[in-house]
């Protein structure tokens, strides 16, 4: 028996996974959660949710995927929400379409508008590598460099011919990573909480006026 499942999951981790439409967002986060690539997807409106749980240090975690609308008009009532304690983000273009790279620096901004700290783990997925052209090559070096320039790490990878295991790398380093950082916010903050008797120094101290 698998002594695991008895274990209580105590964290939950979101993850929004943002990208222009058609870039294979709703097939990404899919295939992490289920083991399938989907054979027919329609456009997201406004977001779907898909979770998976997955064992970290000892730890059952619940790993939440935001997979957000890349249609403008599908997104415009939905997107506050998305914003809302994010612990990791999730780029992703189309290797076959240049627009979607040009929008990432978009993408990005939104991020920074809805107060996205820089410390939040984000990576970018180039999908779709199985529809190599010359093109895609071209703006796979330049994306290569934006991933590098905005300290991402940067996967190349076909949600359509991909396995499993490639994927629950993606995903499940950014889970590690954010499981580190949220420990050693956790130790910062024990850190910074005064002792009892200090406490009570500061009560004595404290102006009343
Ligand atoms: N060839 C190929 N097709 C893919 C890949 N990933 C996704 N697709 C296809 O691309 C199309 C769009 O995929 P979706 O996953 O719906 O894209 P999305 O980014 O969720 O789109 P929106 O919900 O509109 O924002 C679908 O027909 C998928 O089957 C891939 O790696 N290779």
């Amino acid at each position: 028996m698998d002594t695991c499942e008895s274990w209580i999951v105590r964290r939950t981790c979101k993850i929004i996974v943002l990208g222009d439409a058609g870039v294979g967002k709703t097939s990404l986060t899919h295939l992490y959660c289920t083991g399938q690539f989907p054979e027919k997807t329609d456009s997201t409106i406004g977001v779907d949710f898909r979770e998976r749980v997955v064992h970290v240090g000892g730890e059952k975690i619940k790993v939440q995927l935001w997979d957000t609308a890349g249609q403008e008009r599908f997104r415009k009532c939905m997107v506050q929400h998305y914003y809302r304690n994010v612990h990791a983000v999730v780029f992703v273009y189309d290797v076959t379409n240049v627009s979607s790279f040009r929008s990432l620096p978009l993408w990005m901004e939104e991020c920074q508008q809805h107060l996205i700290k820089l410390d939040v783990p984000r990576v970018l997925v180039a999908n779709k590598t199985d529809l190599m052209t010359k093109t895609a090559a071209t703006t796979i070096e330049q994306a290569r460099h934006l991933a590098e320039v905005h300290s991402m790490p940067f996967y190349l990878y076909s949600t359509k011919n991909g396995n499993r295991e490639q994927v629950d790398a993606i995903f499940n380093k950014l889970v590690q990573q954010i499981c580190r950082q949220r420990g050693k916010e956790a130790e910062a903050d024990k850190s910074f909480k005064l002792t009892p008797k200090e406490e009570e120094k500061k009560e004595k101290w404290s102006c009343n006026c």
